[in-house]
């Protein structure tokens, strides 16, 4: 049995994987923490691997604290930069220790972030839309930031230039904000949980990818993999797709 911490336990996420991991049979939740409580050595009472679900702000100084517990870790948590991504990879290869993080753990969301990189060279045009629930506290989603950047990827290693766009002014901001130069646009919405659209444009045609999640059992498969596949790697590993030979 792999013996799992979850934090940010009493969230909209942390809940959701305290009963995935119950349902589990290869699984055991052996602690649970939320805003107070303390993550030490003894707290984590014998945990291989935490699962962090809790908040952009807070997240990096848990991981921290998850790796000074001599625990892996699974971070689902959004809002993280490349001198967050810096720090832990730093402390989790110092301790021996493995990270995977994933700003999303659905399997339509892990794919159409790969089918956008694989399309990107072959368009002129490239635009994110994320469409979230109202209570999302952050924009745009970390799964668009990634998207963007993998399309910005693909598109500089095929040498493409400036994307098509005569836009002379946009003082509303209308035209979103720009990762990597790629537009992405952030909509929040009572009924969604979590939404992206892709959009892809060339003379002539358009081609649109698609992920929806209804609800949030759809990342638990992803999250109860990564759980799986942290157990005996080292230092930092970023996305799914890394974990699952994509
Ligand atoms: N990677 C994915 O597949 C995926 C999927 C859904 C959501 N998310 C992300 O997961 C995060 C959580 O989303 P949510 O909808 O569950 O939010 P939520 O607000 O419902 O839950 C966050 C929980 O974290 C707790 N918390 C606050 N401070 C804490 C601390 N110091 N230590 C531990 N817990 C603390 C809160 O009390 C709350 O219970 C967000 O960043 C969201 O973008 C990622
Ligand atoms: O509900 C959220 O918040 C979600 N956040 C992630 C993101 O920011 O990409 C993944 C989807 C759900």
């Amino acid at each position: 049995m792999i013996r799992v911490a979850v934090t940010g336990a009493k969230g909209r996420m942390g809940s959701t994987v305290v009963q995935a991991v119950t349902d589990a049979s290869d699984m055991e939740v052996v602690a649970l923490f939320d805003a107070g409580d303390e993550i030490t050595p003894q707290s984590v009472n014998g945990a291989q691997v935490a699962v962090d679900f809790s908040i952009p702000s807070v997240t990096e100084s848990n991981v921290h604290a998850l790796l000074d517990a001599g625990v892996d870790v699974v971070v689902g948590t959004t809002g993280w930069t490349e001198e967050s991504y810096a720090r832990v990879r730093e402390h989790a290869e110092a301790a021996g220790r493995a990270v995977l993080i994933a700003p999303n753990f659905a399997m339509g969301a892990v794919l159409a972030m790969k089918f956008a990189a694989m399309a990107a060279p072959y368009f002129e045009s490239a635009e994110v839309i994320e469409m979230h629930h109202p209570a999302k506290v952050d924009a745009p989603s970390g799964t668009a930031v990634a998207t963007a950047r993998g399309i910005a990827k693909a598109r500089a290693e095929a040498g493409l230039g400036e994307m098509p766009d005569a836009t002379e002014t946009d003082e509303l901001g209308s035209r979103g904000g720009r990762v990597d130069g790629i537009p992405v646009h952030a909509v929040r919405m009572r009924g969604l949980t979590a939404s992206e659209e892709i959009l892809l444009g060339n003379v002539g045609e358009q081609l649109v990818i698609r992920t929806d999640s209804f609800d949030r059992v759809s990342f638990m498969p992803g999250v109860l993999l990564g759980v799986r596949r942290v157990i005996g790697r080292t230092g930092l590993t970023i996305g799914l797709d890394q974990v699952m030979g994509l």
